[in-house]
């Protein structure tokens, strides 16, 4: 790496020179589309039978795709799509994938809108400038699927869309999308449409018209979890482009698939252990990513989506934990739920909320410890009974910080905890 002058290159380029752990740690993200998927040849090869009549200038039957988060649904149908595209240029047929993520795309316009959008894109070389684009908002629907019936049968050919996360769609829209697309067919005189569905979430087909639901499921497959030697075969392929030749330990990649496995066989969960391993040794400056870099990226991954989680608890909850936050900056490490409540009785009408009763704060306590928020346990106190007892495992600086961005709880920021204090010790220690 060249020596620099420039103060600004000179802040990054220490940490550029000093790569020993990636050779395109790009591998690993999510993004990367791999050309190899272990362990999904049977799930590959009944998509392409499936699709295969598409090459014929038929209508291939509908697909649902279910399994867990992680279990390469949307990988495989990529892979099979690219590869469907490529066949029919080879064949000289027409056939197009379009692939829509219903998180993001999760109206009846808007996927119409995209829908028509791809395809135009796909087009745009032999476009003729007459065609009419849809904008992505401001149609009568109406208007917007007619214009796309037109699109379709201009170009012709089989076009397969997927719905990628489809059970987002349908609760944020009801199955009038899926009830028209369905059916699109028999408006189509030049074209064939045929529509992959993928979910990890099957309460959705609950939502949807039996109709509906039959066509939608023409075929059904199933993507099982992967168990921990599959993850290894996984890992391993992604880990050859993704690091330096003798970067990673022996026994990181078996580490990473029997985490991962443990939870439940999630691909996703396994590289971004293993991505995040190899940023920490890298960080730290270590010459190989190791077990202890495996068991580093586990807690930072467990304490990043527990930041999360508390980030949508509701305000009173958060409450509760400010005031278990209060009493750790006193100097306690392990508080009781009467210890708490109290706390929290005196807070709540700073920020003029309404005090729950002890019986609802105990609730909310058991809450927070089955989200792994706080540990608890029950303790006996002779003869004051039992009482239960509560401590943080994690980083309460960052609990802090998010509890704080509740807009309700914003205030407490400036709350004098000193004057608070003496007013407890006052009260409770009379
Ligand atoms: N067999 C495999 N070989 C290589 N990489 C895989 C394999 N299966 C999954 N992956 C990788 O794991 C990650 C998650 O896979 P994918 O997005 O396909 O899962 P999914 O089942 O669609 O999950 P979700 O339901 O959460 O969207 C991706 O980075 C993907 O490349």
């Amino acid at each position: 790496m060249p020596e620099t002058e420039d103060p600004a290159t000179g802040l990054f380029i220490k940490y550029l020179s000093n790569n020993r752990i990636f050779r395109d740690r790009e591998v690993l993200r999510h993004s990367y589309r791999p050309q190899i998927l272990p362990h999904r040849q049977p799930q590959i090869d009944t998509i392409a039978s499936i699709l295969a009549p598409s090459l014929r200038n038929e209508t291939p039957s509908n697909i649902l795709i279910y399994g867990k988060t992680g279990t390469g649904k949307t990988a495989s149908v990529r892979y099979v799509g690219s590869e469907l595209e490529k066949a029919s240029s080879t064949m000289g047929t027409t056939c197009r994938i379009v692939h829509l993520n219903c998180e993001v795309i999760d109206t009846q316009y808007r996927v119409l809108a995209q829908i028509a959008k791809c395809i135009d894109d796909v087009d745009e070389a032999s476009s003729d400038k007459a065609k009419i684009h849809i904008p992505m908002t401001g149609w009568p629907t109406d208007q917007v699927y007619s214009e796309l019936k037109n699109q379709l049968d201009t170009g012709g050919g089989v076009l397969v869309i997927v719905l990628d996360e489809i059970d987002k769609l349908v609760k944020k829209s009801g199955d009038d999308t899926l009830y028209n697309l369905t059916r699109i067919n028999s408006d189509l005189k030049n074209s064939k449409v045929s529509i992959i569905g993928i979910s990890n979430d099957l309460s959705f087909k609950d939502f949807l018209d039996p109709r509906v639901l039959s066509s939608l499921s023409e075929e059904e497959i199933v993507f099982p979890p992967y168990n921990a030697p599959q993850l290894v075969d996984i890992l391993t392929q992604r880990a050859a482009g993704a690091f330096l030749d003798g970067a990673i330990a022996d026994g990181v990649i078996p580490l990473c698939s029997a985490l991962a496995a443990q939870e439940h066989g999630d691909a996703r969960r396994a590289l971004d252990l293993l991505r995040i391993s190899g940023e920490l040794a890298d960080r730290d400056e270590s010459k190989q990513v190791t077990d202890v870099h495996v068991k580093q990226a586990q807690a930072k991954i467990e304490t990043d989506s527990m930041i999360e989680c508390i980030a949508t608890l509701p305000t009173q909850s958060k409450l509760i934990l400010f005031s278990m936050l209060t009493l750790e900056q006193l100097g306690q490490n392990i508080f009781t739920s009467g210890e708490v409540s109290r706390v929290y009785q005196d807070i709540a009408p700073e920020i003029q909320l309404d005090i729950l009763t002890h019986r609802r704060i105990t609730d909310l306590i058991s809450e927070l410890n089955m989200l792994g928020v706080i540990n608890t346990r029950v303790v006996s106190r002779g003869r004051y009974g039992r009482t239960k007892e509560m401590w943080f495992d994690a980083n309460t600086g960052k609990i802090r910080e998010v509890v704080l961005k509740d807009p309700r709880l914003n205030g407490l920021k400036d709350l004098d905890i000193n004057q608070m204090e003496t007013k407890w010790l006052k009260t409770w220690f009379r």
